[in-house]
């Protein structure tokens, strides 16, 4: 209530200053009215005229003081002189109300209220003119004291500063220097960039880069003089609302000259590099949440390390299947923020597995959609999305002899799945040869992020010879290096994201995740469909609770009315995982091979009419494949209750809303069994199946 009052009450700012007309209004009155009160004391006119001179003489002092320009000065000076002298005649005169008085402080004011705006143009205009003058001199300055730096330190003599540009961030400044005829190159400076930086005695955590310019001799020096260290940038979850594509570029850093560092996840995949507590794992997540902002991209995880980095963008999907108090309890978050997580050598084998199964069946499936797209590589949309498999912490994943298999599968990945849009991203302590053994990751992990290093031969391994040292580079957790295509690598500062931040960046964004495309969906199987059982989830938290199964059925709400969980099929019957990640001579058989089922090419789901140039409008392949064929057979087998149906049956029911055939519900009902979703009673023509909720209400079952 006193908020509202205080919103609606009018506020005065009494410490504005006066425009033209509200200035000459105020000083008429004021002296019109201190005249009165002198005529009514009967003080002496010379009273006035000592006020009015006094006035002029501050007003002198303050404008002088102010740097006004002399013609301000006196204006103002004159106007007080003005007042005094018709305040000290008015008294003269007898009364300051006669018509006399009165109309020669009208005839006054107006004249000065007239004269003071010509004097404020000329003011302003002169004060700009200054401040010009003042900016190109410091300019002129700092461009001498380079000319006089480079010759000094880089024995560069006649080299011009072209141009100067102060960084909007205030923490540096861009030079643009031309070198002088006679073959110095820009390598003379970038060699020097160490002693420039002590030359110019900056700040730890600061230091020079050194960029190409437009031509040979064009060279951009861009110097940091003001470190960032200790200043938290949040990741701005409001940006969430904009639905982005991985076809452009995403932002993962802010640059020191106040640019974005954009990295294309598309083409390339990438390295991070950092050592313990340097915040490489905040920028993973950071990177997470920019995936999760598009609509066409899947990201899953392989943290040997408990899944740890997976976990936060489990929760929120989670609790909102529960009734707890959590805020995210009934909310809607239909999908978590990763589509699926390894914790184990065993599951990343499998994700790995069914990835170069999908970049298979991708490479045959859409052969006729590349060729209409006159693309070589996949055309990634949200009903066609790109898979980014993370990595995180190399180091474990290549301690032991299971783990670097799993570290093989990854530059697999890596070398076979790229134009069918799977990516990698790849995170290690550092890049030398202990910590990332394989060179295929380095070579063909074009985009590389390195968060902190202890040396600067890591950053020479990381970043080639245009790497800078160390101690220019970072400033502690939060500053990054960010290079691109063997580019020189850009200073930078990741933003910094919270729990809190993760679970609203997943609550945001969960409605426009997209599913797999069904060509990718079919060859990932099973081992895609039920990674959310909980024999292979569960211990992702500590107490095993139902966990969901975002491919298979919901059951829709309980019958004592509470929400009930989707469902998980079978999973409390634990199996042993029978896939191994294909060796690299299977896999190359398996890309050589002719291609074969291309009726499937057509399936992208993209009817032709979406507008590609606006994400807003794409839909996800979520939005069309709801219902499910699948889930609708699920549904029949729950509600065929204990005694069960039949394949034929099924076929009959499904047929036509779905076009569904009998081999491929044979196949469905196959996989349950398998998975103990559903149980299979009685054989042959008379083969029932029924729903495992329902199992042991049945007396027949097998
Ligand atoms: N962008 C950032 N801005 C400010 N502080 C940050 C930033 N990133 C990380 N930090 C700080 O650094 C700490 C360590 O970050 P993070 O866990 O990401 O590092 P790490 O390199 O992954 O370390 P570890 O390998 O031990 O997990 C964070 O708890 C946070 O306090």
């Amino acid at each position: 209530m006193s908020g509202n009052k205080n919103k609606n009450h009018a506020r005065v700012d009494w410490s504005a200053g006066h425009g033209i007309l509200s200035g000459t209004v105020n000083a008429t009155a004021g002296t019109l009215v201190t005249t009165s009160l002198a005529h009514a004391a009967g003080m002496p006119p010379g009273w006035a005229l000592l006020a009015g001179t006094a006035g002029a003489a501050g007003t002198l002092t303050s404008g002088i003081r102010r740097h006004l320009t002399r013609a301000s000065s006196a204006f103002r000076s004159s106007c007080w002189m003005a007042a005094g002298l018709w305040s000290s005649w008015a008294l003269s005169e007898g009364s300051p109300f006669s018509l006399a008085a009165v109309g020669s402080l009208a005839a006054g004011s107006i004249a000065a209220g007239t004269l003071a705006r010509g004097f404020e143009a000329h003011e302003v205009t002169e004060q700009a003119r200054r401040t010009a003058l003042l900016t190109i001199g410091t300019r002129r300055a700092l461009a001498a004291e380079w000319i006089d730096r480079l010759a000094r330190v880089c024995r560069i003599e006649g080299a011009e500063i072209i141009g100067i540009e102060h960084w909007p961030t205030g923490t540096g400044y861009t030079l643009e220097v031309k070198l002088p005829q006679g073959g110095v190159t820009r390598k003379a400076i970038a060699d020097r960039g160490p002693a420039l930086a002590s030359d110019l005695d900056l700040p730890t955590g600061c230091g020079i880069q050194i960029r190409d310019g437009l031509t040979r001799r064009l060279v951009l020096i861009k110097v940091t003089t003001k470190s960032l260290a200790g200043t938290d940038l949040a990741f701005p979850v409001g940006e969430m609302a904009e639905v982005t594509t991985v076809n452009n570029p995403i932002p993962l850093a802010l640059l020191a000259d106040g640019g974005r560092a954009d990295l294309d996840l598309r083409q390339a995949s990438t390295i991070v590099a950092g050592t313990t507590g340097s915040g490489k794992t905040n920028w993973l997540h950071t990177l997470i949440a920019r995936l999760n902002q598009t609509n066409d991209t899947l990201v899953w995880v392989i943290d040997l390390n408990g899944g740890s980095l997976a976990l936060p963008w489990l929760h929120a999907w989670r609790e909102a299947q529960t009734e707890g108090t959590s805020r995210w309890a009934q909310a809607d978050i239909p999908t978590p923020g990763v589509d699926w997580v390894a914790s184990t050598p065993t599951e990343a084998k499998r994700m790995l597995a069914a990835a170069v199964r999908i970049a298979k069946a991708r490479k045959v499936a859409y052969q006729q959609h590349m060729r209409d797209a006159d693309d070589d590589k996949l055309p990634v949309g949200p009903t066609l999305p790109e898979i980014v498999i993370i990595v995180d912490e190399s180091a474990e994943v290549s301690a032991e002899r299971e783990a670097r298999q799993v570290m093989d599968g990854i530059s697999q990945v890596i070398r076979i799945a790229r134009a069918m849009a799977i990516r990698a991203v790849v995170s290690a302590l550092r890049v030398t040869q202990d910590v990332l053994p394989d060179p295929m990751v380095r070579k063909m992990a074009s985009n590389r992020v390195c968060t902190g290093a202890t040396e600067d031969s890591e950053l020479g391994h990381f970043f080639g010879w245009r790497a800078m040292a160390v101690e220019d580079s970072f400033d502690g957790p939060g500053s990054l290096l960010v290079g691109t295509d063997g580019k020189a690598p850009e200073k930078g500062r990741a933003a910094r994201i919270t729990p809190g931040l993760i679970e609203e960046v997943c609550a945001t964004t969960a409605t426009r995740r997209p599913s797999l495309d069904r060509p990718s969906l079919d060859a990932a199987g099973p081992d895609y469909e039920t990674r959310w059982l909980l024999d292979r989830c569960g211990h992702l938290w500590n107490t095993p609770q139902p966990a969901t199964a975002g491919a298979t059925a919901d059951t829709g709400p309980a019958a004592d009315g509470k929400r009930a969980w989707k469902a998980t099929a079978g999973w409390d019957t634990p199996r042993e995982p029978t896939l191994d990640t294909p060796s690299v001579n299977e896999l190359e058989a398996m890309f050589n091979a002719p291609a074969a089922d291309k009726t499937n090419s057509n399936d992208s789901g993209d009817n032709g009419n979406t507008d590609w140039s606006d994400p807003s409008t794409w839909t996800t392949d979520r939005d069309q494949h709801q219902p499910d064929a699948r889930d609708a057979a699920l549904k029949l087998i729950i509600a065929a209750g204990p005694t069960g149906t039949g394949a034929s049956a099924m076929e009959r029911a499904l047929k036509d809303d779905h076009g569904t055939r009998r081999p491929v519900i044979q196949r469905w009902l196959k996989e349950w069994a398998e998975a103990g979703e559903i149980v299979r009673v009685g054989d042959g023509t008379k083969a029932r199946y029924v729903h495992r909720t329902h199992a042991s209400d049945d007396p027949n079952q097998d």
